[in-house]
């Protein structure tokens, strides 16, 4: 379990995984900042158009008004001389309602309220007094006015706008009016709704009191628009926009405006849903062209992380490999192109110069015999073996310091020792490169002659008899050494019994009297 973790945790992995990490977050954080910039650009656009458009019906529906007022104004001017003449003042109604559409009905009343004229004149109110808010207003107030809306006398739901009408001399006389029956076809509706459906956007008109004037729904005009979150920051505003739920829990967006001749305001307002519906596409066209980016940047740092981790997993196999004589060169052609991997494999090459420096030493100290430097037992055995296995033939002389025991009784164990050292010092020089001198004992030692044939040994052994005891050893003077010679001749004996025949050569010598080489038989 713990190695698949440590396995999977490479450097190029890991790099990999944070640079994943990395690119996942920036993209979604990408994308969402994305999503809520363009869902506030939606949302701001979406209301200054609708804010636009209430604007520009304001001001329709306001030349509207004036216009009406103007043509009730015109009228009233005409009727001030004219009032006795009932004719005149029906045809005036009939004009009024039926010229322009302005007005679902047309009233003429004289100063007490009485009805002069009306039309159309199926409404039957003509000698009848006219009792309704509006008209109260009107005889009260004597000047231009429009009505708040209020339910009449034959039960509509309707808005009056009238004109007082002087004589001459300044007296008034009564006032002309129109009404505007506001759940009726009337002129508000045919300003208002035709236009803007789309979408479940719609127009809806309120007053001051938040009576609903004009509605695309029937059955709210008339009523109080209650539970929309945004109404009484409409209603205090003269213009603006807003983001508010409606009456119905639906999240909307609104643009306002009034119209300043009677306060009403109109709201144009569409469903944030149906507004968003474009962000769909955006954030498609978002992502289409983020996505390439961010696969290449991601493919890059893949790429970089291999060849960032490609050295150190290097250096990693050769740091298992150390005790290869080649590794140095190979640790070396490794390509470490920054500064961490260039430091860690300096600091490997130099472990292994010192390693192998180290493991230098321990082979020369475990092959050799460390009081004369001659080669020990166990180097000549590898030595012999490795010959043997090359099929090079070689010869060995056998040779043991005769009576040493009393060099050391009578000279001292010290002067045994510089003895076996110059002893080893004379050997040598009998010794060629491919040629070997070792200690196999206290006082034995081995000249192995590589490709020396089994006489030219004996003649050796005879040359360093006589060498050793013509020499003259410090302090102990005069010494001698018997030789046992042998020789492996390819195969023709085997190891084994050259090195017992060497060996009972040697011991020939012994019994012959010491100072004299035998050749084993
Ligand atoms: N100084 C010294 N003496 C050693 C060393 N190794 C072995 N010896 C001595 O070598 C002597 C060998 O004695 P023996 O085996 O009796 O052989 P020898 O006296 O040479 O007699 P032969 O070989 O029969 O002629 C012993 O006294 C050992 O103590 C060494 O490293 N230094």
């Amino acid at each position: 379990m713990g190695t698949l973790k440590y396995n999977f945790l490479k450097l190029n992995r890991l790099i990999l995984l944070l640079a994943l990490t990395a690119t996942i977050l920036t993209f979604v954080n990408s994308f969402y900042s994305n999503y809520e910039v363009q869902k506030e650009q939606l949302i701001t656009q979406r209301i200054s158009v609708n804010q636009a458009y209430a604007h520009k019906l304001a001001d329709t529906t306001e030349v509207f008004l004036n216009l009406s007022r103007q043509q009730l104004a015109y009228s009233a001017n005409g009727l001030g001389t004219k009032m006795q003449d009932k004719t005149f003042l029906a045809r005036e109604a009939n004009r009024l309602k039926y010229q322009t559409d302005s007005f679902n009905s047309v009233v003429i009343s004289n100063a007490t309220g009485m009805t002069q004229a009306a039309s159309p004149e199926t409404l039957g109110l003509v000698g009848k007094q006219l009792k309704s808010a509006g008209s109260r207003e009107a005889l009260e107030e004597k000047r231009s006015l429009i009505s708040k809306p209020y339910i009449s006398t034959i039960n509509n739901l309707l808005v009056f706008i009238s004109t007082p009408i002087f004589s001459p001399e300044h007296d008034y006389l009564g006032f002309v009016g129109g009404t505007i029956y506001l759940k009726k076809p009337n002129i508000l509706r045919e300003i208002l709704g035709e236009h803007f459906y789309r979408n479940g956007s719609y127009i809806y008109v309120v007053d001051k009191r938040k009576k609903i004037l004009y509605h695309p729904d029937q059955d709210r005009i008339g009523t109080i628009a209650k539970n929309n979150t945004g109404l009484d920051e409409i209603i205090a505003q003269k213009e603006g926009g807003v983001s508010l739920r409606n009456s119905r829990g639906i999240d909307m967006l609104a643009g306002y405006a009034t119209i300043p001749s009677t306060d009403w305001t109109i709201v144009t307002q569409s469903p944030l849903e149906s507004s968003l519906l474009p962000l769909t596409g955006i954030m498609e066209k978002v992502i289409l062209k983020t996505l390439p980016m961010t696969l290449a940047v991601f493919v890059f740092i893949w790429l970089f992380a291999r060849a960032i981790s490609h050295p150190l997993r290097q250096l990693a196999d050769k740091a298992k490999t150390l005790d290869n004589p080649a590794v140095s060169d190979e640790i070396e052609r490794i390509n470490s192109w920054y500064v961490e991997s260039s430091s860690l494999k300096k600091a490997i090459l130099s472990g292994v110069k010192l390693l192998q420096v180290q493991i230098g030493q321990l082979r020369l100290d475990a092959d050799t015999d460390p009081l004369t430097g001659a080669k020990n037992r166990r180097a000549l055995q590898y030595r012999l073996e490795e010959l043997v296995a090359q099929g090079t033939q070689f010869s060995l002389l056998s040779v043991d310091i005769d009576y040493f025991k009393k060099v050391n009784d009578t000279f001292g164990h010290h002067a045994g020792d510089e003895v076996l050292k110059q002893q080893v010092d004379i050997m040598n020089r009998f010794s060629r490169a491919q040629d070997m001198v070792a200690r196999t004992g206290g006082e034995e030692f081995v000249l192995l002659l590589t490709e020396v044939s089994q006489e030219d040994a004996f003649a050796v052994a005879e040359r360093l008899r006589e060498t050793v005891s013509n020499e003259v050893f410090e302090e102990v003077g005069h010494i001698t050494v018997s030789i046992g010679v042998g020789s492996w001749l390819n195969n023709a004996r085997p190891l084994k019994k050259v090195l017992l025949s060497v060996d009972e050569a040697l011991y020939g010598a012994k019994a012959n009297g010491r100072n004299c080489c035998v050749m084993g038989k």
